[in-house]
């Protein structure tokens, strides 16, 4: 028998119930800020269940009165009848009221703070899910768990505090009538056994289908250009009608279900309250009990099946938000990013600036989690004031390093530290916090949709029209914003759309240089404007920055004429060039 007890016991612990009460806990983390307006809610609800038990109670009386003909009663009854009915609609009513402020409030919460870690989360494991399904976990898991939360401890509560009550008051006036009330409760908890397990792994495999489709749909609308020119149209038609069909045929498994076991729940209600009108009506005609006292218990055995079946109902409710907090869970607790260290990077900075800022990466080592490696025993210095350029085949590791300079990628080995360039032994060790030292424009378009001034202002909140145009200038690009209608409040549209690439590419680097860090980073960053652009921009870049240090990444020779140091990227190294390699480069081009 212990033996037994302990099995049960460990599958309990080992099994989908801890899975869910770990889920239910870490909800519960987020909902406690509410608990004032849930307890509110809950005492809400069983001052609910208490008026409609007195309903109950009272419409007993009335029968009983009209039955007896006690008409001196009848008013005060009828009155105090309707009063409780109309309280009881009122009180659903501010129930409901109470339930959508709640639910949208924990919504707002939980959707902020899910946003807030998705951001704050490290890089190289947020990649490895697609981004509809990360839309689809902050978004639709999120609401799963706002909407139904209150169908989880406080229905529960309530639900159990009804059955249980009604169940007292039948028991009181007749024990073998509460017997049949509740004869459908083994049936009603075997079937919620059943509905657990079966519904557990439908519900992953929805919520797996739901991110998919959200990726599909994604991508599709994002790559409507590529899709046209391929003529892809007929097969991405074709895919979505493919998706469509593999959802409605989930989607109807699940409704089998959800119909089959209402239809049976329904047949043994049915089944139940039959017999409790038999027996009522046996008890009325052998004059054990008042035609009233039969309306109470009918009702009350209404009241006992019903409840039993929203016990049961709430079977797929908490699944679906236990599903969901797991789901939510996968993400938060993925490893995070430390911006502690920005303070003492920020007092780094002010002390040591005067004498420019120096990076170094010695003996690093770093290999993508699903990649080969990129990098093994590496060293690279930056030193203020330069430009420096990687080169290398494409695929060798530039846009890595880049990442990896940023903290973006935390290399496996090896040590990183931004020093003062004149005392080496005065530095700051790397972290996330060390991107507020650092510019970036990344490779293809970086631009929101918005005005180009609030593109720059997102990085210098408080610059002046007159900062802006000057950083516009510096990088190429004041030769045609000022030419458009509105300026530096012209609107930008969605990727970039209503300007060339190699016009976002220098209002990118505007915005990059609006930042004033010590370092910026171009990824092939002006890979699409003509070659004597490029050099009035790299050269207007390092006559009008103050002190600091410019690496770019390219394939264009050309560029290697202005960079004070060249690294290639070769067999997993950052190899140092000299004139003489550089200049071998050069003539191999002409
Ligand atoms: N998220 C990733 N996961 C796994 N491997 C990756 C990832 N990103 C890049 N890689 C791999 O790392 C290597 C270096 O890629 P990286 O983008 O740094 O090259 P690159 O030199 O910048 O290329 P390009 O000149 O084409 O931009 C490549 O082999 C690439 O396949």
């Amino acid at each position: 028998m212990i033996a037994k007890l302990q099995f049960y016991l460990k599958r309990i612990q080992d099994g989908r119930l801890k899975e869910m009460w770990t889920q239910t806990l870490w909800l519960y983390s987020y909902v406690r800020k509410y608990w004032f307006s849930i307890v509110l809610y809950t005492l809400i609800g069983l001052g609910g269940t208490g008026i409609s038990l007195i309903t109950s109670l009272l419409s007993r009386d009335l029968v009983d009165i009209v039955t007896g003909h006690k008409s001196n009663e009848l008013l005060k009854t009828f009155i105090m009848y309707i009063s409780f009915t109309l309280a009881n609609v009122i009180l659903s009513k501010i129930l409901d009221y109470i339930a959508t402020i709640i639910s949208l409030k924990i919504d707002n919460a939980i959707k902020a703070d899910i946003f807030e870690k998705m951001l704050l989360t490290r890089l190289e494991p947020l990649m490895s899910y697609h981004t509809g399904d990360l839309l689809t976990r902050w978004s639709s898991d999120a609401s799963v768990i706002s909407d139904g939360v209150l169908n989880w401890l406080p229905d529960l509560l309530i639900a159990i505090v009804r059955f249980l009550s009604a169940l007292g008051i039948v028991l009181y006036y007749d024990p073998l009538f509460a017997l049949l009330a509740i004869a459908g409760m083994p049936v009603s908890l075997l079937m919620s056994k059943t509905l657990l397990s079966r519904m557990q792994s439908r519900n992953l495999e929805s919520a797996a289908l739901n991110a998919k489709m959200m990726g599909f749909h994604q991508e599709s609308f994002s790559n409507i250009q590529t899709i046209k020119a391929f003529d892809l149209i007929p097969l991405y038609v074709k895919k979505l009608h493919e998706y469509q069909k593999e959802y409605l045929q989930l989607q109807k498994k699940y409704q089998k279900l959800g119909i089959l076991s209402s239809v049976f729940l329904s047949f043994i209600g049915l089944l139940v309250s039959y017999s409790c009108y038999g027996l009522g009506i046996y008890r009325v005609w052998s004059g054990t009990i008042s035609y009233g006292t039969m309306t109470l218990f009918l009702s009350l055995s209404g009241t006992l099946t019903g409840t039993l079946n929203t016990l049961v109902g709430m079977v797929p409710s908490a699944i679906n938000i236990t599903t969901s907090s797991g789901r939510l869970m996968d993400i938060i607790k993925m490893p995070r990013e430390d911006h502690s260290a920005a303070p003492k990077i920020d007092a780094f900075y002010q002390k040591n600036k005067q004498d420019g800022l120096s990076i170094s990466l010695q003996d690093i080592q770093y290999a993508y989690a699903h990649g080969d490696t990129v990098f093994e025993h590496t060293d690279l210095v930056i030193e203020p004031d330069q430009i420096i350029a990687l080169i290398g085949p494409s695929g060798e590791g530039k846009t890595t390093m880049l990442r990896i300079l940023l903290a973006l990628l935390e290399p496996q080995s090896g040590s990183l530290s931004i020093q003062n360039a004149k005392d080496t032994s005065v530095f700051v060790d790397y972290s996330p916090a060390i991107r507020r030292l650092f510019s970036y424009v990344p490779q293809g378009n970086a631009m929101f949709s918005g005005t180009i001034a609030q593109n720059m202002r997102n990085v210098k909140p408080d610059a002046t029209d007159e900062e802006i145009i000057t950083c516009l200038k510096t990088a190429c690009a004041w030769d045609f914003v000022h030419k458009l209608p509105d300026g530096i409040y012209s609107t930008i549209g969605e990727r970039g759309r209503g300007f060339s690439e190699g016009q976002v590419q220098r209002l990118s680097i505007a915005r990059a240089l609006l930042k004033k860090a010590p370092f910026l980073l171009l990824d092939e960053a002006t890979s699409a404007l003509d070659t004597v652009t490029e050099h009035r921009l790299l050269q207007n870049i390092m006559q009008k920055r103050a002190a600091g240090s410019c690496i770019v990444t390219t394939h264009r020779p050309t560029v290697l004429t202005i960079c004070d140091k060249v690294y290639a990227i070769r067999e997993k190294h950052c190899e140092l060039l000299s004139s003489e390699d550089v200049d071998k480069i050069l003539s191999n081009q002409q």
